[in-house]
């Protein structure tokens, strides 16, 4: 599961992707290594069990502050966002390469309108027609690798009686597609079940459908530290209006916070109102800081760059935080440690499922699990929810 960093030239994609992946204390066994430049481990903040259960944890995957869990999540920085990117223009394949690994979509778009569609600076260019030159390129993108060798496609699913969804869904595994992402596109629009009926409007129709469950999108109205409330008003309504959740950011504002907090000079928590001095600081630094307060934090509750994450995490993305223990009273595993390990596991998911995320052996003699806040056997028709504590019970292997 990765969440992509995307947006045209010149809107703060970069100093977004830096500000949300660096981090002032790195968890030292992450579930994944990084190799690449343009990719790097950001976390999504929930609030931590021990909060409510006065407890102190021992975090081994995940990183607490303060009754916060932040937990690491791999984001990828997707450049090469240009008109005709589906094409190969720009950077081409290393933008569709890096598309298809993502799970999910930080749009980043300039609410300020003062970056043109090729990304240069201009004086009134519309925002709102970010939104959709992104979903263009995707579904164009998407409708390419479709239309190469449509007809003859449609017309094997058809005399083999092969079912549409498992064919669409393998032709489409490169980008991760589903058969169940396959089928709401096509009950959604009413499709015919026989693809050789299909036009090439219900071929783009179905297309963008499919983009919508496929790489589901958050937008970030960056800039927002610069923009007029009107305008980042028309850019929050127009892109719900679209479907979209959008959230004001100031991608350098959090730059800025975390580079200080890095530093020293600051405690910062990604995601908070405010920060407190604890080193002293020139008076230049000092005044970049109160501007910060006054004109991010204070106006936007946060700047926004956190806010996004946790968004597209929890509800894009409809993650949750799952914590396994072997002592369910105590909340320990077998070394003592509390509360150690968290997993991000789809919401609807069942003990088993988190069971196989532990260990694949695990999942494979799971018995049954006890939910630890209400000390229940629960089994695998139990729903796991936000923040569940359990115990798995297996049999001995
Ligand atoms: N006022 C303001 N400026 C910002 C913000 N975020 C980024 N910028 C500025 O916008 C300019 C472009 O930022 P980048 O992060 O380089 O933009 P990019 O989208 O990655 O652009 P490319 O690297 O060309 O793809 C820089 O001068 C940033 O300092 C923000 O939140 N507020």
């Amino acid at each position: 599961m990765e969440i992509g960093v995307v947006g045209k030239p010149n809107v703060g994609k970069s100093t977004f992707f830096s500000a949300a992946t660096l981090v002032d204390v790195e968890v030292a066994n992450y579930p994944f290594t990084t190799i690449e430049a343009n990719v790097g481990v950001t976390y999504a903040r929930a609030e931590h069990p021990c909060r409510e259960l006065s407890c102190t944890p021992n975090p081994q995957n995940y990183e607490y502050r303060n009754g916060i869990a932040l937990i690491p999540v791999k984001m990828i920085d997707v450049a090469g966002l240009v008109p005709g990117a589906h094409e190969g223009r720009g950077l081409g394949n290393k933008f569709l390469d890096d598309l298809r690994m993502a799970s999910a979509l930080i749009h980043v778009i300039d609410a300020t309108g003062k970056t043109d569609a090729e990304g240069q600076p201009t004086d009134h260019h519309d925002p709102v027609e970010d939104i959709e030159f992104l979903e263009r390129e995707i579904d164009f993108w998407i409708y390419g690798i479709l239309k190469k060798n449509w007809e003859k496609f449609a017309k094997r699913i058809k005399l083999q009686h092969i079912k549409l969804e498992e064919a669409i869904a393998s032709h489409l595994s490169g980008i991760g597609v589903k058969e169940e992402d396959v089928w709401e596109a096509v009950h959604k629009l009413g499709l015919n079940s026989d693809p050789t009926k299909w036009s090439d409007d219900d071929l783009l129709g179905f297309v963008h459908e499919l983009r919508k469950v496929n790489k589901p999108i958050i937008i970030a109205a960056n800039k927002a530290d610069a923009a007029s409330e009107e305008d980042l008003k028309r850019l929050i309504s127009e892109g719900e209006k679209r479907g979209y959740m959008v959230i004001p950011t100031s991608a350098a504002a959090e730059l800025t916070l975390r580079k200080a907090a890095k530093a020293g000079f600051i405690e910062y928590i990604p995601g908070s109102s405010d920060f407190r001095v604890v080193k002293e600081m020139n008076p230049k630094q000092e005044r970049a800081l109160q501007i910060i307060k006054e004109k991010v934090l204070d106006r936007f509750g946060s700047t926004g760059v956190q806010k996004v994450i946790d968004t597209a995490v929890f509800k894009l993305l409809n993650l949750i935080p799952v914590y396994p223990v072997e002592d369910e009273h105590k909340l320990t595993d077998q070394f003592g440690n509390v509360l150690p390990h968290v997993h991000l596991l789809p919401r609807g998911s069942t003990p088993r499922d988190l069971a196989y995320k532990v260990h694949t052996d695990l999942g494979k003699t799971f018995l049954y699990a006890v939910n630890a806040r209400t000390h229940r056997r629960v089994g695998d028709d139990y729903e796991l929810q936000f923040n569940d504590i359990i115990k798995i019970v297996a049999t001995a292997r």
